[in-house]
């Protein structure tokens, strides 16, 4: 997996994500559906707070993200931001 480097003025993201020309994306494997729950309904409070919107699909103990900037066709500073607070999140529901 092409670990996401760190850049000047990025936040440093967990290994999970992955950087592709328009969007970063991480798929997740969780203990159970209870964590998939808790995870999927913080990603949606973390929406509204940002109001800046994941792709999400989930299964029964996994979980894949996609962040892009739709208004910009690809990867601004506030999909960065909703990755590292995606990771936080995930040390929450799921720690490590
Ligand atoms: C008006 C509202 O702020 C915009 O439509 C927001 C909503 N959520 C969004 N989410 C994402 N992922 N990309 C956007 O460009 C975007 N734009």
């Amino acid at each position: 997996m092409n670990s996401v480097p760190v850049e000047a003025g990025r936040p440093a993201l967990s290994p999970r994500w992955r950087l592709l020309p328009d969007r970063l994306e991480a798929d997740i494997a969780l203990a159970g559906f209870a964590q998939v729950r808790a995870f999927v309904t913080g990603l949606m409070d973390l929406a509204d707070a940002l109001d800046h919107h994941p792709e999400v699909r989930f299964g029964y103990r996994q979980v894949s993200v996609t962040w892009t900037t739709h208004d910009s066709g690809g990867v601004t500073a506030l999909d960065w931001r909703a990755a590292a607070a995606t990771d936080r999140l995930l040390e929450s529901v799921s720690p490590s």
